[in-house]
């Protein structure tokens, strides 16, 4: 048992005994008491060795207002949960439950194309690979072992099967903790769920700092649900509710106030971020740089479809689930020579866990404030039909302002993979983002939804060269040609310009 401390304050006795915990402590997740250490300690204090004195500051001076810095960041993003370790193999057999009936039932995809996208998911990982894959049916998708008596057996019997197996993935949204450890213990080998999976592949690719944090934020329910079957555990050995002397709290009392001050701290962070983005947002509307966001399912072709319009060679398309986590934006010219902003944003995935599309959708909030939504569909993917109504789901739930949504520009993409394509939708533009087909009506597509969006239009001003004129329209609107006419000392100069812009013009120069 852990040697508790007198006389010290809480956060003290527990930083002394922690190091003992991790001797008496059950298997279950040992991050999170890797978590308690971490937050226990006091900031600029060094990682002690385990077992040695910890000193007699007092963690307590810890100022909730400090700027969060890199020591911090290191805290909040310290590697939980541990379901695998960064680079670890895995060898894994792939389950899909087919629901036969009630809400959990698919009805716009079958069990086989569910079952590939689970491969996909795996195959997103160098070091994760696919050793045997089954759909088992199910009528009771919602019981202790997901599957029937009978079906379960025939499931277990596969598994002890297979050699080498380091885990099962049951395609399902989400187990929960219980179920999980139960189905470990039956089955000798790891058990993860959709969210456990995305989660890792999010981890695997994050960049930035904000969508580290993100992450961070979305494996929070999963640290909890844990401590729900930790503390189940301890219980078992009379263990969990008992005081640690001097705090006035259980153990668990006290690892579930660590997760909360822990959610506080990424929050805070994360809003800090967010000001900084609104910062940046305003400053690209000051210059009047219209914004369009390139949305789609992961995989659809996003990065390839910027890059190839911007021409910018630092980005990097990959044939993976969740290759891009941050939003990121790329300047562009549209064929009036209309400087734009496209900005790249995360893939979305059906059945993608709650959690997760909450703390991604402060990274889409940008999409509410593009002038344009530009959906990208890989057309020649089988479920491309379901995959465009959870695009569009999402969409919904954003909050996106109604004449947005409704001037979505719809591209099949990846038109080059389909033998003899026909378009299939009359609105949507066939393109290849790949091998660059289609993209100048595209350009012309997005110009006249930009135009329309921003109010702005194009038009042919005849200017007094001797004036100011011109130059108050190189820095008030975008000037894309200019006729001059010697002999009058005049211009024709062609401008693309706002309504607001042109309605100063004429006040300023008297034109009519
Ligand atoms: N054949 C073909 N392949 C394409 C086309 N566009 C993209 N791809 C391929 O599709 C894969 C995914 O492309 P990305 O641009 O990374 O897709 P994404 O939508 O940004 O994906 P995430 O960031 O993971 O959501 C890459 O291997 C691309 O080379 C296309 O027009 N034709
Ligand atoms: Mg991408």
């Amino acid at each position: 048992a852990a040697v508790l401390l007198a006389n010290s304050s809480p956060r003290t006795a527990l930083r002394r005994t922690l190091p003992r915990c991790w001797i008496w402590r059950p298997p279950g997740p040992r991050a999170l008491l890797h978590c308690t250490h971490r937050c226990l300690k006091k900031r600029k204090e060094p990682v002690r060795p385990q077992g040695a004195a910890a000193g007699s500051e007092d963690p307590e001076e810890d100022e909730e207002d400090e700027e969060l810095g890199e020591e911090e960041d290191e805290e909040l993003l310290s590697p939980l949960p541990p379901a695998v370790r960064p680079g670890e193999t895995q060898r894994i057999f792939v389950v899909h439950p087919d629901i036969k009936w009630g809400p959990k039932k698919q009805h716009l995809t079958t069990a086989q194309l569910q079952l590939a996208e689970a491969v996909a998911l795996v195959n997103s990982l160098p070091s994760w690979t696919v050793v045997d894959t089954l759909i088992l049916s199910t009528k009771t998708p919602d019981s202790k072992f997901i599957f029937g008596k009978g079906n379960f057996q025939t499931l277990t019997e596969k598994v002890k099967g297979l050699p080498q197996l380091t885990s099962v993935f049951l395609n399902v949204e989400r187990i929960s903790a219980v179920t999980s450890k139960e189905l470990e213990e039956a089955w000798g080998v790891k058990v993860f769920d959709r969210y456990t999976v995305v989660l890792h592949i999010f981890r695997y690719n994050a960049r930035t700092r904000e969508a580290k944090l993100q992450i961070a934020l979305a494996e929070l329910p999963l640290l909890r649900s844990n401590l729900k079957n930790d503390l189940a555990n301890l219980d078992q050995q009379g263990g969990g509710s008992r005081y640690i002397m001097g705090s006035g709290e259980t153990f668990i009392e006290v690892q579930q106030r660590l997760l909360k001050e822990k959610e506080q701290k990424i929050r805070k962070a994360l809003e800090k971020l967010k000001k900084k983005r609104h910062l940046l947002r305003a400053q690209r509307q000051k210059r009047e740089f219209p914004i369009i966001s390139v949305m789609g399912y992961t995989n659809c072709g996003k990065t390839t479809l910027i890059k190839a319009l911007t021409g910018d060679e630092g980005m990097q398309p990959r044939d993976q689930l969740f290759a891009t986590l941050d939003v990121t934006a790329h300047a562009g010219f549209l064929p009036s020579r209309l400087p734009v902003i496209y900005v790249d944003t995360i893939g979305f995935l059906s059945q993608l866990p709650h959690n997760l599309i909450k703390s991604f959708s402060a990274t889409l909030e940008d999409v509410v404030h593009s002038d344009v939504i530009v959906h990208v569909r890989d057309i020649s993917h089988p479920e491309t039909i379901p995959q465009k109504e959870s695009v569009l789901a999402v969409l919904n739930n954003l909050e996106i302002p109604r004449c947005l949504l409704d001037s979505i520009i719809e591209v099949h993409n990846k038109v080059d993979l389909i033998d003899g394509y026909e378009a299939m939708e009359s609105s949507a533009l066939p393109i290849s983002a790949l091998l660059g087909h289609g993209l100048d009506k595209l350009k012309e597509v997005i110009e006249n939804a930009v135009l329309k969006q921003t109010g702005k239009q194009i038009m042919t001003i005849k200017v007094d060269l001797t004036g100011p004129q011109l130059s108050w329209l190189h820095k008030e609107a975008t000037v894309q040609d200019v006729a001059v006419l010697p002999e009058d000392n005049t211009a024709n100069v062609k401008v693309i310009i706002s309504d607001a812009a042109y309605g100063k013009y004429r006040k300023l120069f008297r034109q009519w």
